[in-house]
């Protein structure tokens, strides 16, 4: 049965549940978007806000593209869902990027709903090195993806609170940024890695373009005859 809603899309009698997807999107690809909307549907979430980090200060130690790039790419990848949209205030707020502060500005800016910040394994098992970590379960529920290649240790699972945080299994697909950057550069497709239009973003701008191939492959003497 569907559920009833009002003009604005608010469940009465519930509260909104906003779910928050963190990450540097550099480039955003299907990883990401397949977490988002995994999580959007288990928990019956009303929207889904993709937040672009302004400076990922643990990744200080390597290039980051701009983080209008990374925005735009963003909004382009998540412009056909009606329930995802994207957020700059991490962008805005300057300064390294902590999501003690994403959480509250989100709560300042919407102060009905319930947040569901969600992780890749990988992330969520770093999460004890972020800054004000002691309050961020507080501030929103957690929920970690499941991600190819990465397991989340059951001991730092267990420091979290139980009632806060969540794993959820699903679909693997093992793409990272830094492979769909690797492959950009080496001049191997990302079509189907990353939407069509980041795609066409990428070679618009020549991300990542730094060792980019502008010439095909040579064909071998025998691969095109007939
Ligand atoms: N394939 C994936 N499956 C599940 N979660 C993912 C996947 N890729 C990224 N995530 C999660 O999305 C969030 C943002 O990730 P991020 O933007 O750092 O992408 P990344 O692919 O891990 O990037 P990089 O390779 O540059 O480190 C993190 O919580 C991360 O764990
Ligand atoms: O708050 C922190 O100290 C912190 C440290 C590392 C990562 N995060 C957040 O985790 C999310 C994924 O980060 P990343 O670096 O994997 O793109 C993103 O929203 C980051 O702001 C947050």
């Amino acid at each position: 049965m569907t559920p009833v809603t009002t003009a604005n899309g608010a469940r009465p009698g519930r509260r909104r549940r906003i779910g928050v997807m963190g990450g540097t999107f550099d480039p955003i690809h299907h990883g990401h978007l397949v977490a988002a909307s995994e999580v959007q549907s288990s928990y019956d979430l009303d929207e889904v806000v993709f937040v672009p980090t302004g400076q990922p200060w643990q990744k200080s130690g390597r290039e980051v593209s701009p983080a209008e790039h990374r925005y735009l790419m963003t909004v382009i990848a998540t412009a056909a869902n009606p329930r995802f949209w994207v957020s700059r205030v991490d962008i805005d707020r300057g300064g390294p990027t902590y999501t003690v502060d994403t959480l509250r500005d989100l709560r300042t800016a919407m102060p009905d709903a319930e947040l569901y910040f969600i992780t890749g394994a990988d992330a969520l098992a770093g999460i004890f090195g972020w800054r004000g970590h002691e309050q961020l379960f507080e501030l929103a529920h957690f929920v970690g993806c499941t991600r190819p290649g990465y397991e989340m240790d059951d001991a730092a699972l267990a420091a979290i609170p139980s009632d806060r945080v969540a794993m959820l299994e699903i679909p693997a697909l093992a793409i990272s940024s830094t492979d769909c950057r690797d492959r950009q550069r080496a001049g191997q497709p990302v079509w189907y890695l990353v939407p069509d239009g980041v795609v066409q973003y990428i070679t618009k701008h020549g991300l990542y373009a730094d060792l980019a191939r502008t010439d095909p492959p040579t064909l071998t003497a025998t691969s095109g005859d007939r």
